[in-house]
C-alpha cells in the first residue's frame, strides 16, 4: 500500500493513485496544479520559440548558401530581386530538420549541388557582367581543366533546357524527337553519325558512330542550334548553378549567320556542343556563316570528331556581353 503522503513519482498511476489518496498532502493540490500549469506553458513556450529559431536558421542557410559559402563572392541580393533564385533555391539540398544531423541522402545518389555546383546569386550590378568577367567570376577557368565531369545525362539536359525555357524562351530545337544524350535529328536517316563519350586530356567528345566518307555531313547545326541575344544568354549564365554555368561558356560561340550580318550568340542543347578542337581538324563547315559540317578526309568509326574552333571568330563584345 503506498504512503498517504504525495509523492512526485515517475509512475503516472502512482501518481493517481496517490492524489485519490491523499488526505494531507505534504504539497497542497492548488501548488501542484499551479506547478502542472506553469510546467505545460514552459513546454510550450520553448517549443514555440524553438520552432522560430528553426526557421530563422533555415533563413541564414539559405543565405549562407547562396551567398557567404558561394565559390564566387556575390554581393548578397535581395530576397525578392532576381528570378533565378527561383532556379537556384532548386539547388538549395533539403534544409536539416535538426541542427546538426547530417544532410539525408536518397541512394547515396548526388544531390544537384554536389553534381553541378552552388546556386549562383545574382550581383546588383549582373546585367553589366561582360563574358569574360563571367568566365572568370565562375571560375570557368578550373571547371574547364577538370578532366573528371561526367557526360550529361537527361537530368542535366532536362534541367538544363528547362532552365532557359524560363528565362530566355522555348527554342524550336527542344522538340526534337531524338533525345540530347544520343544527339539530334540530321536527316531522314535520323541522327547525325557521332556519340559522345569521355575523351582522355580533352573532357568530353563526340567519336564517329560508322566510317564517314570525305565530303559527308557531319554535322548540321543549322536546325538544331539556338540563336540567343547577348542580353538574354548573361541572363540564362545567372540562372544556372555554377558548373552548368561555366559547361555553357564552352558550349557557347559567337556567328554572323550572313556576310555583314549582326553577330549573334549561338550554342545548342544535345550532345553536339561536346565537339572539340584541333589543329588538324577532320570536320569543317565550308565557311565561318554556315552551321553544317562535312568530313574534311574519310573518318573510321569511333575516331574522334573534331573541328577548327577559329572558323567562328569569339566577339561577345559585338553581342553586348
Ligand atoms: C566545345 S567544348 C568541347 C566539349 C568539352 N570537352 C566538354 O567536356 O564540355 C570546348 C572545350 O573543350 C576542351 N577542349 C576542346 N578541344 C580540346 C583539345 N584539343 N585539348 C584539350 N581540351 C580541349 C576545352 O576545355 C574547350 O574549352
Amino acid at each position: 500500500m503506498s504512503s498517504p503522503i504525495v509523492k512526485i513519482s515517475s509512475s503516472t498511476n502512482n501518481n493517481k493513485r496517490a492524489s485519490k489518496m491523499n488526505s494531507s498532502p505534504s504539497i497542497p493540490l492548488q501548488t501542484l496544479m499551479y506547478s502542472t500549469f506553469g510546467a505545460c506553458l514552459l513546454i510550450f513556450t520553448f517549443l514555440a520559440g524553438h520552432h522560430d529559431c528553426q526557421r530563422s536558421d533555415d533563413a541564414s542557410t539559405l543565405r549562407g548558401n547562396a551567398v557567404a559559402k558561394s565559390l564566387i563572392n556575390f554581393s548578397i541580393g535581395n530576397d525578392n530581386d532576381n528570378d533565378n533564385n527561383n532556379a537556384a533555391a532548386e539547388f538549395i539540398p533539403r534544409l536539416r530538420k535538426k541542427k546538426g544531423a547530417p544532410p539525408k541522402k536518397k541512394n547515396n545518389k548526388l544531390t544537384n549541388t554536389e553534381k553541378w555546383g552552388k546556386p549562383i546569386r545574382r550581383p546588383d550590378d549582373w546585367e553589366t557582367w561582360s563574358f569574360h568577367d563571367i568566365h572568370n567570376g565562375f571560375k570557368c577557368g578550373v571547371h574547364a581543366k577538370d578532366q573528371n565531369k561526367p557526360l550529361p545525362d537527361m537530368e542535366y539536359w532536362n534541367f538544363y533546357r528547362d532552365t532557359f525555357k524560363r528565362n530566355v524562351g522555348p527554342s524550336a530545337a527542344f522538340d526534337d524527337p531524338i533525345p540530347p544524350t544520343e544527339g539530334y535529328t540530321l536527316d531522314e536517316n535520323g541522327k547525325q553519325p557521332y556519340y559522345s563519350k569521355i575523351s582522355p586530356g580533352k573532357g568530353r567528345g563526340l567519336f564517329a558512330s560508322r566510317d564517314i566518307k570525305k565530303g559527308e555531313v557531319v554535322h548540321d547545326g543549322t536546325n538544331s542550334d539556338t540563336e540567343i541575344s547577348g542580353k538574354d544568354y548573361r541572363r540564362f549564365l545567372f540562372s544556372l548553378p555554377q558548373k552548368m554555368a561555366c559547361d555553357s561558356t564552352e558550349w557557347t560561340w559567337t556567328q554572323q549567320l550572313k556576310k555583314g550580318g549582326p553577330y549573334t550568340v549561338r550554342t545548342a542543347f544535345n550532345i553536339s556542343v561536346l565537339m572539340n578542337g584541333s589543329n588538324k581538324p577532320n570536320t569543317m563547315p565550308k565557311d565561318s556563316y554556315s552551321s553544317k559540317f562535312f568530313a574534311t578526309r574519310d573518318i573510321k568509326k569511333d575516331e574522334e570528331i573534331l573541328t577548327d574552333y577559329k572558323i567562328y571568330p569569339t566577339k561577345y563584345d559585338k553581342v553586348g556581353m
